[in-house]
Order: structure tokens, then C-alpha cells, then sequence
């Protein structure tokens, strides 16, 4: 698989973004990772205290992000039972291209966006670890992209996220607030049903990252 195709790097309120870092046929080929994925560990509307999140949402890794009215967490089980299945290959693979000297991802979230799906402005900070990196890749549609200040409030910048590209949220940006405000329905015909998958991968849990 190719991984650096990437024609453009973009700095965005510190967050990076690698424009065009998976060409199609890398797509493709995550995309039928990702069904093996789901086939395993099934898509679930997740839950909050304010009400049912419009992303449908699975995880692959030794632990997995779940949401009910008891909170969000990193779980060692899907919520219908079971484990979740291993990160595919090729996906600690483009991990390891981007983040070399990062200790190995042990959560792969997997967020799906139908229609009028979007994800609110929020901080990523469930892991054990929040100066451990997170990796974002999106395939399907285009996701228009809000990136904040890591205190509430204040600007923003919006940037489009395309099929292909990567995120990186680390260093100073690591807990900035993003967020998808919409995504444009059938703007790529990656998956044959339309929408967005955005996988994030994340060491969820303490030790994972120390140094040797
Ligand atoms: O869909 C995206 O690009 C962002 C997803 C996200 O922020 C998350 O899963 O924490
Ligand atoms: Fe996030």
C-alpha cells in the first residue's frame, strides 16, 4: 500500500493535516478492512447523557471507545458482548509510517456519518496518556472539519476533509476542540451507500506509550 502520496501538508491551529495521504486503491483496501472489522464488532448508535449521537460507531484494538448513560469509556468489550477484533495491519501500518517513533495504537475507533450526521466541537481526552498522539484518517465523503483552542470558546478554523486524508492531533494541539459540523452526502463514491468512515487510532491505555 502507498502510504505518502501526500502532495500537501497543512498546519491548521497546530493540527496537521496530510492531504491525499492514501491513494484509491489504499482506500479500497481499508475500506474492505474495515467491513471484516464490522462484521466482528457491528456499527452501534452510541448513547450520551444529552441523547443518541448521529455517528454509528465500532472499534478495533484491545480496548474500544463505548458511550451509554453511564458515561464514555474505553472498554475491553463491545457493548452487545464479545471482543473487539484485532487493528487491521494495514492501519498500524500507516501508524507507524506517520508516527514512527510513537508507541503502537491500542484502540482503532470507527466512526460512520450517513446523512446529516455530525460530531460535535469536543476534546479527546479519554487515554491514559494525552501527550500520546491521535491519527484520524477519513474515506468517503467530504467532512467539513472545525478546529478550536483547547480552552472552550474562542475561534475557529473549518478546513475539508477529503477521502484520504490524514489528521494528526498532537503536541500543543493534542487536546484542541474539534469537531464535523456536516459532511457533503455523495460527494465521493468510495462507499457504494455514500457517507464518511473516520477511523482514529489512539493509545487508550497507561504504559502503552512509556519510553523503553
Ligand atoms: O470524524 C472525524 O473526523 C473526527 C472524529 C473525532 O473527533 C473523534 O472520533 O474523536
Ligand atoms: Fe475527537
Amino acid at each position: 500500500m502507498s502510504l505518502f502520496e501526500t502532495s500537501e501538508r497543512i498546519d491548521i491551529r497546530g493540527v496537521e493535516v496530510l492531504r491525499g495521504a492514501l491513494d484509491r486503491l489504499a482506500q479500497e483496501a481499508l475500506v474492505e478492512d474495515l467491513r471484516a472489522v464490522a462484521r466482528v464488532a457491528p456499527f452501534f448508535h452510541p448513547e450520551t447523557r444529552r441523547g443518541q449521537m448521529s455517528v454509528r460507531m465500532t472499534s478495533a484494538g484491545a480496548v474500544g471507545w463505548v458511550s451509554d448513560r453511564k458515561g464514555y469509556r474505553y472498554a475491553p468489550r463491545h457493548p452487545a458482548g464479545g471482543d473487539w477484533p484485532a487493528i487491521p495491519p494495514r492501519l498500524t501500518e500507516l501508524w507507524a509510517g506517520v508516527l514512527p517513533d510513537a508507541a503502537a495504537p491500542d484502540t482503532c475507533l470507527v466512526n460512520y456519518y450517513g446523512e446529516g450526521a455530525r460530531m460535535g466541537l469536543h476534546q479527546d481526552k479519554d487515554e491514559a496518556d494525552l501527550s500520546l498522539p491521535v491519527l484520524s484518517l477519513s474515506l468517503g465523503d467530504e467532512a467539513l472539519f472545525r478546529i478550536g483552542n483547547v480552552e472552550r470558546g474562542g475561534c475557529t478554523e473549518s478546513v475539508w476533509l477529503r477521502s484520504g486524508d490524514v489528521a494528526i492531533l498532537s503536541g500543543a494541539a493534542r487536546l484542541v476542540h474539534h469537531g464535523i459540523d456536516r459532511i457533503r452526502f455523495g460527494s465521493s463514491d468510495l462507499l457504494p451507500q455514500g457517507g464518511r468512515i473516520n477511523v482514529t487510532m489512539r493509545v487508550a491505555r497507561s504504559g502503552q506509550g512509556a519510553a523503553p
